[in-house]
């Protein structure tokens, strides 16, 4: 049975931030993920885990300036040291919080960018992650994101992200299979959870197209979930979707699987 996780940065918005750990609990949730821990001093986040009972599964390195149109700054030629600046401080926050994973932003490639430059760029800066993180047992995780979601991402298809992650050539990274862009991007998802087992150690879910929860649109969720069990995933299963309406309202689909 897949073990879920509330992303926070989406769900239980109803209340402020650190109120959503409790939040999460109290609906059943044992995991929690969210985008970025940066705000927050590492004590107060543990606390929260610790007071609630969760376990933090997932948060990405830093976005960067993010009004400017910054997605990460991985993938950014002449970003280097940045780059190995978020690095750094995305595992001192996975040290303190016991986080297994962590998702390396690569950034945005502007139209008319040398794209393979790009592309190097951020296989050298993972691996330069890879290497510090591998002592402490902590897997990175790269996501192709749906153009729909963040035009001129590095990666959009699922194949880029998997081409990258044997690329790049470390036992620890991994490809981030968030099934809402790899079904607005590459379909064919009972093919392609085969085609990438054994390269994904995270999983994320939404309905397609609305990025609600996982029990309308395009993608059948009870059969992914199979899947997953079938070819015997043992990762987690990320909730990255906007709920309809008050999240607790819309946990129906989560009863079975509590
Ligand atoms: O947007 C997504 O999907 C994510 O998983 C974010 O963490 C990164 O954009
Ligand atoms: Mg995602």
């Amino acid at each position: 049975m897949p073990k879920f996780a509330a992303n926070l940065s989406m769900m239980f918005t109803e209340v402020p931030f650190l109120a959503r750990f409790e939040a999460a609990a109290k609906a059943g949730f044992k995991y929690v993920e969210y985008l970025f821990p940066y705000d927050y001093p590492k004590d107060v986040l543990k606390t929260k885990l610790q007071d609630n009972d969760l376990q933090q599964v997932l948060f990405n390195t830093a976005a960067g300036d993010v009004q400017a149109g910054e997605w990460g700054v991985s993938a950014i030629p002449g970003r280097e040291a940045d780059s190995h600046r978020d690095i750094d401080l995305a595992l001192e926050y996975a040290l303190a919080l016991n986080c297994p994973n962590v998702h390396i932003m690569s950034g945005v490639v502007p139209p008319g960018e040398n794209y393979a430059k790009y592309k190097q760029t951020f296989i050298d800066n993972v691996r330069y992650a890879a290497d510090k993180f591998q002592p402490h047992g902590i897997k990175i995780l790269l996501e192709a994101l749906s153009p729909q979601v963040k035009p001129n991402y590095l990666t959009a298809s699922q194949f880029q992200t998997l081409e990258l992650v044997d690329l790049i050539d470390r036992d620890n990274v991994f490809v981030q299979l968030d099934y809402f862009h790899a079904q607005n991007v590459d379909g064919n998802l009972t093919r392609l959870t085969d085609t990438l087992n054994g390269k994904f150690a995270h999983v994320q879910i939404a309905s397609v197209p609305e990025r609600h929860e996982p029990d309308e649109g395009e993608i059948n969720y009870r059969h992914i979930f199979d899947k997953l069990d079938e070819i015997g995933y043992e990762g987690w299963v990320g909730c990255e979707y906007n709920p309809r309406g008050k999240t607790t309202d819309g946990l129906g689909w989560f009863k079975p699987y509590k």
